[in-house]
């Protein structure tokens, strides 16, 4: 097993990894997950945040070849969700005396409600001295459920940040340098995109007091910790929690009989033509959560499902399902309704009609194509489409 490891003097990394982990709430995890713990060995001996409750005999095995866990003195519960809570009871049993903090309200009532354990409660800017150092708590409110906070050691200038700038990457090297860092900023966007994307705005105002902050590193719970490139995720969370858009499409279908797979074809080309990266998407190759990672910084969205049984494809309405609960700014984004029917258009009208839901910007009605498209009709929708990009880009 892979030993404790001492991230930052008298800091230790005991978390928990989960190699084998490949679907978290409907999200794929290709990559495996850590659930990280930290353990200040300061006068006060402090965890913050455990593990998934089937980690708990790892999270104790760590803990225990640095210090007896009986001598805990403090478990700051950032975040009460199961994968950095469950392990709570078991610390709570060997250390019975520790006392438990949580967010007033939210994190306290969460802490009661799934363990029936009493967390003191703690407000943002509240402090606690352990000794050397003064822990800060700054809450952050549904980044991503009521109870969130993060935890601000003074003197090891490291922010436990829980989920925020998390990623889903299981490695037995635990700092951003360490690994690639392409594969850790594309992890950090598919978390993002997944988990955080529904508070942007909460997690832009998060963004903001961790800026005023001293930094040597930021310790989430989730993944590798920033240390040698905070500049480069904060940078990214700025963009990301700002909605911002690129010039970009991405293009999702399914078809039964390939005429909706050649109107998508189409609709690819013609953003390719006008010098926009595009990405064709059928959803039955791709997993919801993939999608919604390329979603998430495209400008231009068309999805296309034929009509089968006077509905749109069951694929296609669970990617838009998924998507209408992740992306709540898509008034930003220019959305493209599309699909193939026999004799009447059902299944592209509700396309166009969740797309609506999704409150996108569309710049034209539904394109519907009766049977098979011909060279004339995927010329109409070629032109359709240089249409749009000339409005927006006007
Ligand atoms: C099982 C089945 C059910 C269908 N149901 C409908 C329907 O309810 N209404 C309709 O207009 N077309 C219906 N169609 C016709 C398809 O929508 C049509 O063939 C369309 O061109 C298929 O597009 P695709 O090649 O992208 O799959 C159905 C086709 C199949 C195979």
């Amino acid at each position: 097993m892979l030993n404790a490891i001492e991230i930052s003097p008298k800091v230790w990394w005991v978390g928990g990894i989960d190699w084998n982990e490949r679907l978290f709430h409907g999200y794929t995890t290709e990559a495996g997950i850590t659930y990280n713990a930290y353990l200040i060995m300061d006068e006060k001996i402090t965890l913050i945040d455990t593990c998934k409750a089937t980690f708990s005999n790892e999270l104790v095995q760590r803990i225990s070849q640095v210090v007896d866990p009986a001598k805990i003195d403090v478990v700051i519960t950032n975040h009460v969700e199961m994968d950095h809570s469950g392990s709570l009871p078991v610390i709570h049993k060997i250390a019975p005396n520790a006392q438990i903090y949580a967010s007033a309200g939210a994190g306290v009532n969460e802490v009661k409600a799934h363990f029936g354990i009493e967390a003191t409660p703690v407000k943002s800017g509240d402090t606690l001295n352990i000794g050397e150092r003064t822990l800060t708590f700054v809450t952050t409110p549904m980044v991503h459920w009521p109870d969130n906070m993060v935890t601000y050691s003074d003197v090891d200038q490291i922010l436990f940040s829980n989920d925020a700038f998390g990623q889903h990457y299981a490695t037995t090297k635990r700092f951003d340098d360490e690994n690639d860092l392409c594969e850790i900023m594309k992890q950090a966007k598919k978390y993002y995109a997944n988990i955080v994307w529904p508070y942007g705005m909460q997690a832009h105002k998060a963004l903001e007091a961790v800026k005023g902050l001293e930094l040597k590193m930021i310790a989430p719970s989730h993944g590798c910790i920033w240390r040698s490139h905070i500049d480069k995720i904060l940078e990214k969370y700025e963009a990301w929690t700002t909605y911002q858009t690129e010039e970009k499409a991405v293009v999702v279908f399914d078809s039964m009989w390939h005429s909706t797979e050649m109107m998508a074809r189409e609709i690819c080309d013609s953003f390719i033509a006008e010098g926009i990266s595009a990405k064709l998407i059928d959803v039955k190759a791709s997993h919801i959560s993939d999608i919604m990672t390329d979603l998430c910084d495209a400008r231009y969205v068309a999805v296309g499902s034929p009509t089968l049984n006077s509905n749109m494809l069951p694929t296609v309405a669970s990617f838009l399902t998924y998507m209408r609960g992740l992306s709540p700014k898509n008034d930003q984004r220019i959305g493209l309704a599309f699909g193939s029917y026999g004799w009447a258009p059902l299944g592209p009208k509700q396309v166009y009609e969740e797309l609506e839901k999704a409150k996108f910007n569309l710049p034209v009605p539904v394109i519907t194509q009766q049977w098979i498209p011909s060279e004339e009709n995927l010329a109409e929708l070629q032109a359709t489409v240089k249409k749009i990009i000339e409005d927006a880009r006007a």
